[in-house]
């Protein structure tokens, strides 16, 4: 499966065209809808979040709630275009827009802002910040929607949870079931499990907005229900713990992943790091730990699948950070007029997106590619087979 995604910032709408969603899922705009709106809360966000309401219009490849087998076409509006029409559309060659042609000449440390400028010769960022922006994560989360139906329907289900913001540590991480963490998560304003923990992250969000700062954090995934050996030890673009780190990082503003224990490993003896294998005629092999988040050698385990990220400050800050004029060379400071102040809870449900989005073309890839009645039945034989084996 793959997908690209089209779309600025303030323009008419974000685009995703996926190829490869296998025929005979059930898909409607309500499943898409909801992860839009998951994706839109969460303590310590912008005023933009107050304008929009994303939802999705499915326009190819899916009739009577079914999919075809062919491209999905998903469109997401951006109800904030109609107070841009005249920035993102204007003809500079009217004299009426001279107004409008004022040019964006000052980069925002930690943006897109100069290396973009350099890059594509543009000398007003705002060609560079429309697409740069996070915005597009909108129809990343659509198309991580139905990765993440195509997953349900194949036993696979995905949570997510914020584990730190602002230096504020969950303590209480630990969960019985995806459903219960969902739940408790839904209910929280910052994705937290923590109710102490939860309460000193809003808090650090507040006081990072009233100084006009902002604050990163750490998010965790978690899929359940992955068969063991999928993936591929046998080239280094076939590891699927690769796939889900470099989906991962592609966030906007994320700086880190792990995999199950990840940098902590590096503190261990090989005695505590690595997972016991047991077997039993029930579950067939199993591990007595999960250090790995799931993964040896690129390929699952059949443990649940662990991934962190790291996401760094949201950079446009209300507090000036010191930059250059790149027409006049000068010294400024930045000033900005609107931004986040932390995202760290709606990335989390980007990151769960992009994790469903991997594992779900390994499964398709693996089991194949046309239509879901087939995919089920040859997983059902690949568990049958791998725990007997
Ligand atoms: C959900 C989400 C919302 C974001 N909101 C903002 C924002 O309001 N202002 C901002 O400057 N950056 C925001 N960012 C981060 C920038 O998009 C990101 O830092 C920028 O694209 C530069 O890329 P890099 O940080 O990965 O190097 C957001 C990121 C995410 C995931
Ligand atoms: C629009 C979204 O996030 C945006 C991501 C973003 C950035 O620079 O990444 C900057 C802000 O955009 P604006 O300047 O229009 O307020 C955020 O609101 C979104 O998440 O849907």
């Amino acid at each position: 499966m793959r997908y690209l995604t089209a779309g600025e910032s303030h323009g008419p709408q974000l685009t995703t065209i996926i190829e490869g969603v296998p025929a005979g899922l059930p898909l409607l705009a309500e499943d898409i809808n909801e992860e839009l709106a998951r994706r839109q809360k969460g303590h310590g966000r912008g005023r933009r979040m107050q304008i929009e309401k994303d939802q999705v219009q499915i326009l190819s490849g899916v009739r009577h709630g079914i999919t075809l087998g062919s491209p999905i076409t998903l469109v997401v509006e951006n109800k904030d275009f109609t107070h841009w029409t005249k920035i993102m559309g204007a003809d500079p060659l009217e004299e009426e827009n001279a107004e409008v042609k004022r040019v964006i000449s000052r980069p925002r440390p930690g943006h897109a802002d100069l290396n973009g400028a350099i890059k594509y010769n543009h000398r007003d960022m705002r060609n560079v910040l429309e697409r740069s922006s996070a915005r597009e994560t909108t129809v990343r989360v659509a198309a991580g929607a139905v990765a993440k139906k195509l997953l349900k329907e194949l036993g696979v289900e995905v949570g997510g949870h914020v584990l730190e913001i602002g230096g504020v540590k969950a303590e209480q991480t630990t969960y019985e079931t995806l459903n219960e963490l969902r739940e408790k998560t839904e209910a929280s304003p910052v994705r937290c499990l923590d109710e102490t923990a939860e309460k000193m992250m809003m808090k650090a969000i507040d006081h990072a907005k009233e100084n006009g700062d902002s604050i990163g954090g750490i998010v965790e995934v978690i899929a359940e229900g992955m068969p063991v050996a999928v993936g591929s030890y046998t080239h280094y673009d076939n590891k699927l713990d690769a796939k889900l780190a470099a989906a991962i990082m592609s966030i906007n503003a994320f700086k880190g992943a792990e995999i199950g224990i990840g940098f902590e490993a590096a503190r261990k003896p090989g005695s505590e790091v690595h997972d016991e294998i047991q077997w039993d005629i029930e579950n067939g092999y199993t591990r007595k730990t999960n250090n790995a988040g799931g993964f040896e050698g690129g390929m699952t385990t059949g443990m649940p699948v662990v991934v962190r990220g790291v996401m760094k400050p949201i950079p446009t800050l209300y507090k000036p950070l010191q930059s250059v004029d790149i027409e006049t060379k000068e010294a400024f400071a930045a000033s900005i007029e609107r931004s986040d102040s932390c995202a760290v809870p709606a990335a989390s449900v980007v990151a769960e997106s992009v994790v469903a989005w991997e594992l779900a073309s390994a499964l398709v890839q693996q089991f194949g590619q046309d239509n879901m009645e087939v995919i089920k039945k040859n997983i059902v034989h690949h568990q049958e087979r791998a725990r007997v084996f």
